[in-house]
């Protein structure tokens, strides 16, 4: 569903230049949930970021959803990203004058499509914000206000949801809400997930684990445990 070939990205010339990422070949299967995981700065938002189209690698290969983004202008890059795929990220890009319930529902209406009312419930009562859906963003907690930006990106299924931390501001409970959430929007409605997190216990949800350091894949982890997870996390070694 998600695939890049040699995929780099450097920030800036000369001496001051930032390789994010360096050489990065893999791909993300339809209905697969993958977290990634590396340290502060081993270039996991940047990866998300060329993955989903939001900026241009230096050099290789992105197909998304069976299209090469490179071959891609502006307007075809946007219709992909609208109809294809969903975000959750840490800015949540709410409209300020609009309900969380008209924010949710946003993309859909700009896709001329319409609003199945009850699964809009069932996403905003599964989030625990069903109550909330006539408040605008700034009458919201910060960690409501990024389960309206999640509602928003699920509500209209598509093939691939990259997300960004996105149980950072989250109490637990609410988090694992969120989790179990894109857990079953991979198995049962075959959404590829793509989540970044700092947090071992968020990445347990998922299929499998990339883990990242300097740019690149370091090592890469199936049925991921607590367990798993920290051992590799501990053998992480970063060379800049
Ligand atoms: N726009 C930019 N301009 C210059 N350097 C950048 C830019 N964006 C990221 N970088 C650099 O690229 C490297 C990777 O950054 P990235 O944000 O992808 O890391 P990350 O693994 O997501 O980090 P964190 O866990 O701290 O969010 C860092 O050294 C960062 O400083």
């Amino acid at each position: 569903m998600v695939s890049c070939r040699n995929l780099r990205k450097r920030y800036g010339t000369g001496d001051a230049a930032v390789v994010a990422v360096d050489g990065v070949s893999t791909s993300f299967a339809a209905g697969e949930f993958t977290a990634i995981m590396g340290p502060s700065g081993s270039g996991k938002t940047t990866l998300m970021h060329l993955l989903a189209g939001l900026d241009t690698p230096t050099e290789g290969e992105v197909s998304l959803a069976g299209t090469a983004l490179a071959g891609l202008d502006d307007r075809a890059l946007t219709d992909l990203r609208r109809d294809r795929v969903g975000f959750i990220f840490q800015a949540f890009n709410l409209l300020p004058t609009l309900t969380a319930e008209q924010n949710i529902v946003l993309p859909l209406r700009l896709a001329g499509r319409p609003v199945d009312r009850d699964r809009l419930q069932r996403i905003a009562a599964s989030l625990q914000i069903g109550d909330r859906l006539g408040h605008r963003p700034a009458e919201l907690s910060g960690g409501q206000q990024q389960r309206v930006a999640v509602a928003r990106a699920l509500l209209t299924e598509p093939s691939v949801v990259f997300a960004d931390e996105p149980t950072g501001a989250l109490d637990i409970a609410t988090g694992r809400a969120l989790l179990a959430g894109l857990q079953n929007a991979a198995r049962q409605a075959s959404q590829t997930i793509i989540m970044v997190t700092h947090d071992a216990a968020a990445a347990t949800y998922a299929d499998r684990v990339l883990i990242m350091a300097d740019g690149r894949l370091w090592d890469e982890l199936r049925a991921p445990t607590l367990e798993s997870i920290m051992s590799v996390m501990a053998s992480v070694t970063v060379t800049s």
